[in-house]
């Protein structure tokens, strides 16, 4: 699979304080990619400069063979972006949250075409036109993928997308996610929950003091020996 994500020396520095040290990474187009590490490791420092949200020290941020600065326009096409706290409108309704931000990315879509987005991200169809407000964690997010949907993004980027999500709901987000990336989508998660990172990533790194310090395959470890590796890491 060709590659879709690359970072090349990838450093963030505030003055003195090192975020995010010399990251070089490839990730190819299909795979999820899970990002471990304690607080303050470089996670979210990582995928901001993905999105475009910072500027690199250092190094380059590529998307789809693009580097994000200063193409952040071009690259931002790509992408989609769900963080930990989805925001959306309240007053809206799911479906109308995602004609509205679909019409902001340029896609124009009918009533039916919105439901089937919001069906396929698994969202039960009595709640599109429920208020946004009344939406739980797991809905809002079933919602955040239908807009990445309705964008046709390639990549997928979330931050703890299942701190706070319940047992079902993370199973039923783990199923989304496997089937985003059978369809080819890649997506790009930082995340504190070793359980579910190896059970849904096909790749996970393990970051420290803004290093990038293991990469693993998920097909060769078991949950409880990534949780040995990971305390023997941080
Ligand atoms: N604007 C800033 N100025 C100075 N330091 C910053 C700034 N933004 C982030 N940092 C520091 O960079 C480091 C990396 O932060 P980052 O948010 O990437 O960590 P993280 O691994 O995502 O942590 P968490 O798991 O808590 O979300 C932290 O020590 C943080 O305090």
């Amino acid at each position: 699979m060709p590659v879709i994500l690359e970072a090349v020396q990838l450093t963030k520095q505030y003055q003195e304080y090192t975020a995010l040290r010399q990251l070089s990474l490839s990730i190819d187009t299909g795979e999820i990619f899970c990002l471990l590490g304690q607080n303050g490791a470089g996670k979210t420092t990582t995928i901001n400069l993905f999105l475009g949200f910072l500027e690199a020290s250092e190094g380059k941020a590529l998307i789809n063979g693009i580097e994000v600065r200063p193409n952040s326009n071009a690259t931002r096409q790509h992408i989609a972006y769900i963080p930990e706290v989805v925001q959306l409108y309240g007053n809206l309704s799911g479906i109308e949250n995602l004609d509205f931000f679909s019409r902001l990315a340029g896609f124009t879509y009918s009533k039916q075409e919105l439901a089937a987005f919001l069906q396929k991200a698994g969202l039960q169809q009595e709640a599109n036109s429920k208020r946004l407000a009344a939406y739980s964690k797991g809905m809002r997010q079933k919602v955040a993928i239908a807009i990445a949907l309705a964008k046709n993004a390639t990549v997928i980027f979330m931050d703890e997308p299942t701190s706070g999500l319940d047992p079902r709901a993370t199973a039923e987000f783990t199923a989304i996610c496997k089937e985003l990336a059978a369809a080819g989508k890649t997506i790009f998660m930082a995340t504190h929950d070793i359980f579910n990172a190896v059970n849904l990533g096909s790749r996970i790194g393990i970051m420290k003091q803004g290093s990038l310090v293991h990469t693993v395959h998920t097909s060769g470890i078991s949950a409880t020996e990534l949780q040995q590796l990971y305390l023997e890491t941080i």
